[in-house]
């Protein structure tokens, strides 16, 4: 998103100011997208059709560099809101509430409740990285919700000028749009649509992925909000967390890692696979005086080492969301596969 070009700011719409009973949470959809994709297309025709919402825009900016600042900025009734947010890729997960969530809460104290906050990354954002930022467990509270993530592809030339960004947006996508059909023909498309859906089959994510052709980003609204794509609401999602001193083995943790997302190979006490949508945690490698940061989306998930040294005692924190998960098995096999010397435990 090009900040610069004012008229290409979405803005705050308030649709119907009659105050609604005190609802829940608030739904984010995160868009994300390859640089001039139709992000900001889709922002605005959303914004504009016909919705009974009051909609706040977020625009996701990541500076380059190590000092990962992002700004925010929600332009409401010509007026342009902005605040940045210092969001260290290495604390997002230790703490409780991150900077991010915070922000917009803030935001939200200042301006009043939205209905609904749609999220642009810029072309070059890792939307997994983005996507935790909103990863709230219920239990800390948060007004806000990750509802779902929205992928546009340009259909002309997406896919061809870079490989490893739409890769990953591809991956992490609830809903991929296929924009810009105009400018291709039916065998283009069909190569894209092709390859849209090898990328998912090759991160052997299950034939869930849905894909829309736009022009313009015209899409029915029903198929981009309220897709509740990871609503802890429904009773079958489970989250699950622990915490186990001492220091892992990276191969090992790399393997546990890849049975449950890839593999699925751990089942509850049921039988029932455990399936992981969701997957975070601060661990402690031997030859690392640096905690390391593990975050996963779907069946994507990486490894980063952060900024912050360990002190001692050092203990591995382990988030996990997702259906059919059962604690004591998945710390069990945890801490007898991946932790070094089990007298630590
Ligand atoms: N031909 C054609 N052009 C389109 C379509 N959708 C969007 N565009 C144009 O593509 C350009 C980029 O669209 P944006 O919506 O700004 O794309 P973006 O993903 O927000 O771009 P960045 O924020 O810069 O990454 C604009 O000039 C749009 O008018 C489409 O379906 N067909
Ligand atoms: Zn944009």
């Amino acid at each position: 998103m090009m900040l610069d070009e004012d008229d290409d700011c979405p803005e705050l719409v308030p649709i119907d100011t009659q105050p609604g009973p005190p609802v829940g949470q608030i739904p984010v959809t995160i868009i994300t997208g390859y640089l001039g994709a139709g992000k900001t297309t889709l922002l605005n025709y959303i914004l504009t059709e016909q919705h009974n919402k009051r909609i706040a825009v977020i625009l996701n900016e990541f500076g380059e560099g190590s000092a990962l600042e992002k700004s925010l900025a929600v332009s409401q009734a010509g007026e342009l809101y902005e605040e940045w947010l210092e969001l260290r890729n290495g604390c997002l997960c230790c703490s409780v509430k991150d900077n991010g969530l915070k922000a917009i809460e803030n935001l939200m104290e200042k301006k009043g409740k939205f209905d609904y906050i749609l999220l642009e990354t810029t072309g070059l954002a890792d939307p997994g990285a983005v996507a935790s930022m909103f990863w709230v467990d219920a239990e800390l509270g948060s007004d806000i919700y990750l509802d779902g993530i929205v992928t546009v592809i340009d259909a002309k030339y997406g896919l061809q000028r870079c490989l490893y960004y739409p890769f990953r947006q591809i991956a992490v996508a609830d809903l991929t749009i296929i924009n810009k059909t105009d400018l291709v023909t039916e065998e283009e498309l069909k190569e894209v649509k092709d390859t849209v859906r090898s990328a998912f089959n090759i991160l052997s994510i299950n034939g869930l992925v849905k894909i829309i052709e736009t022009q313009r980003s015209r899409v029915d609204l029903s198929e981009v909000l309220d897709l509740h794509s990871f609503d802890s609401k429904d009773g079958s999602i489970l989250t699950v967390t622990f915490e186990i001193a001492g220091d892992l083995s990276e191969d090992a943790l790399n393997a546990f890692i890849q049975d449950l997302l890839w593999e699925k190979i751990f089942c509850n006490k049921d039988g029932q696979p455990m399936s992981v949508i969701r997957l975070k945690g601060i661990v402690s490698f031997a030859d690392k005086g640096h905690q390391v940061m593990l975050q996963g989306v779907h069946e994507l998930y990486e490894l980063n080492e952060t900024q912050q040294l360990w002190e001692n005692p050092r203990i591995n924190r382990l988030v996990f969301i997702g259906r059919n998960l059962d604690k004591d098995i998945l710390q069990e096999k945890f801490v007898s596969t991946v932790l070094l010397g089990s007298e630590k435990n």
